[in-house]
């Protein structure tokens, strides 16, 4: 996979160059470049940004630089990613489904944003996707990028050292949130570590695991679980 970001701050991004995406790099899996949007103005003080047409506060981003970066980024068919507060929810399904693209270019915008006709263009010859973080709104689309960036490349293979720890992770699959994990000693602090874990059973081990994902899931994000066939959600017993 190819991914190319472009943003006016490239330095929020270089923190893709270490961690996981650094070694994707080494390991030939993952192809990234940072670009800086004022690469592709032409006027001595590099503007980016504009008054809002139809009045209002703050700036918008200039369409010529967008349109300059990404006809010189993205070919056709490429995959434009536009973290903004007014896209789509990320979540783990749309991880999955863009770590099979082949090449993804990020714009992050500033200020109130990109100029809709950069999106418009674009779509003549690129998948477009707006894609929001969650329900709040950060001040660029940088910190959304390292996200969705990270959360995007893990799953290609052989990217994590473990893919079976990609099996049993929160948003998994099943779509449960993550049991609680352990590790030694066994006691800490007055805290045993639950006596399933260490009785070797793992038949037992795995249905105390799956319960305890089960009762998190129903307490944290009930919004998770399976619809019944009744159409509501369906509560299971809390596991003790
Ligand atoms: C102007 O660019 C922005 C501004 C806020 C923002 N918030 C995001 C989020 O996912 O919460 S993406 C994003 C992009």
């Amino acid at each position: 996979m190819r991914v190319d970001v472009v943003s006016i701050f490239p330095d929020y991004l270089r923190a893709l160059e270490l961690s996981l995406p650094g070694r994707a790099r080494e390991k030939g899996l993952l192809d990234l470049a940072v670009h800086d949007l004022r690469d592709w103005t032409h006027d001595r003080h590099r503007a980016v940004d504009d008054t809002p047409t139809g009045g209002g506060a703050g700036m918008v981003m200039k369409p010529q630089p967008w349109g300059e970066a990404l006809d010189a980024l993205a070919p056709d068919g490429a995959t434009l990613l536009v973290p903004t507060p007014a896209g789509e929810r990320f979540t783990q399904r749309v991880a999955e489904e863009l770590s099979a693209r082949e090449h993804l270019v990020v714009a992050c915008g500033r200020y109130e944003g990109i100029d809709q006709r950069v999106l418009d263009e674009s779509a003549r010859r690129l998948e477009v996707r707006e894609l929001s973080l969650g329900d709040y709104v950060l001040n660029g689309g940088e910190v959304a990028a390292l996200a969705m960036i990270e959360a995007v490349c893990r799953l290609l293979p052989g990217f994590m050292g473990n893919a079976e720890s990609l099996a049993e992770e929160s948003h998994g699959a099943d779509g449960l949130l993550e049991y609680p994990v352990y590790t030694r000693p066994a006691a800490w602090r007055g805290h045993e570590v639950p006596e399933v874990l260490l009785s070797g059973d793992h038949a037992r081990i795995a249905a105390w695991r799956h319960a305890q994902a089960v009762r998190r899931t129903t307490l944290r994000r009930p919004d998770l679980l399976p619809a019944t066939t009744t159409g509501e959600t369906e509560v299971r017993p809390a596991v003790a």
